[in-house]
């Protein structure tokens, strides 16, 4: 009998997303931009968004090297409620269909004590969550006639509360609440769309780190394998994925066990003497 090889054997399996059209949302820099890489070594066609044009540029190009089917992009704010719908419009205008739509941006926030601004939070929750309910809605229709998937990457801090990041965690757990409901309606109405839910702990990406590497005692998980891991789990369209599984793991159950301790332990991995009351 021939040994069948584990997922995790074959990076960069081809024929996983091969010919697959699929948009990337934050695909200019950190996780986005690797999951880019991996969805052209794999011979996907790629649509990537963010704001910054000449970033975009760079990876399409660096794509399309690596063996893209096809890559383009197009950039624009999440902030602006019309763009979800443009990105979507662009799909549909050269591809015609979608097979996975990866919601991966977050807007810029504060690693630090909350300082009461509102509309701070307002506006991260229109780029953070309201965006990623609009894309899924434009790219629905598409999504369910090629039995498609929706991968939602979210974080730790959308399972558990952390400090120092109250109104990003608050979008993060927004995202469980909605697309956990949708993924209960989807199934209940027969519709063959999966839902991929994504939760990281703290990734090695340079805004992340220079955000918080000062203030945290623990050490980053790779991207470009949080960004394969996160591609494979919306390919087998499994409802979860926690990566790195035994951190994020075992976090989540001792949130439900032990929440007192748990709350203690994730205390004492912060330097608090270095976060600086702006
Ligand atoms: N790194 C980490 O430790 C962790 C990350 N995550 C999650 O992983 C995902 C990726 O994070 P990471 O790679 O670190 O983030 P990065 O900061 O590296 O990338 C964020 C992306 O979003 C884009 N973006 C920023 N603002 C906007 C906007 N207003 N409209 C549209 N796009 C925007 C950025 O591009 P541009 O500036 O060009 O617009 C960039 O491409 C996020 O969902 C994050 O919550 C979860 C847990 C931990
Ligand atoms: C108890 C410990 C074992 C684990 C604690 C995990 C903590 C350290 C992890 C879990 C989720 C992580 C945040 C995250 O999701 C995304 C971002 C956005 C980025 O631009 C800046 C960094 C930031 C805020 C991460 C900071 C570190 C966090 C809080």
């Amino acid at each position: 009998m021939q040994a069948v090889p584990a997922l995790s054997s074959a990076p960069s399996s081809p024929e996983m997303l091969r010919g697959k059209r699929v948009i990337v949302t934050g695909a200019s820099s950190g996780i986005g931009e690797q999951m880019a890489y991996h969805l052209a070594r794999m011979e996907a066609h790629l649509l990537l968004t963010a704001r910054r044009e000449a970033k975009l540029q760079k990876v399409v190009e660096r794509c399309l090297e690596l063996g893209a089917a096809s890559a383009s992009y197009v950039s624009g704010s999440m902030e602006d409620t019309t763009f979800p719908e443009v990105v979507v419009k662009e799909a549909e205008n050269t591809w015609g269909g979608l097979d996975m739509l990866i919601l991966n941006h977050i807007g810029h926030s504060f690693f630090n004590y909350f300082n009461g601004d509102v509309g701070h939070v307002r506006k991260l929750l229109e780029t953070n969550f309201l965006s990623y309910v609009a894309m899924t809605t434009a790219a629905l229709p598409m999504l369910k006639e090629n039995e498609g998937s929706v991968v939602v990457v979210s974080s730790m801090a959308g399972k558990i509360g952390t400090p120092f990041v109250a109104p990003y965690s608050a979008t993060k757990f927004a995202l469980d609440g909605f697309f956990s409901s949708l993924r209960h309606e989807f199934i209940i109405d027969k519709v063959n769309v999966s839902i991929t839910l994504c939760i990281l702990g703290y990734i090695d990406t340079e805004n992340a780190v220079r955000a918080v590497s000062h203030a945290i005692r623990d050490t980053p998980a790779p991207k470009e394998e949080c960004a394969l891991e996160i591609i494979k789990s919306g390919a087998l369209r499994q409802r979860e994925l926690h990566y790195p599984s035994w951190v994020v793991g075992s976090l989540v159950l001792l949130r439900d066990i032990a929440p007192d301790f748990l709350d203690r332990s994730i205390r004492s991995n912060y330097k608090v003497e270095n976060i600086k009351r702006t």
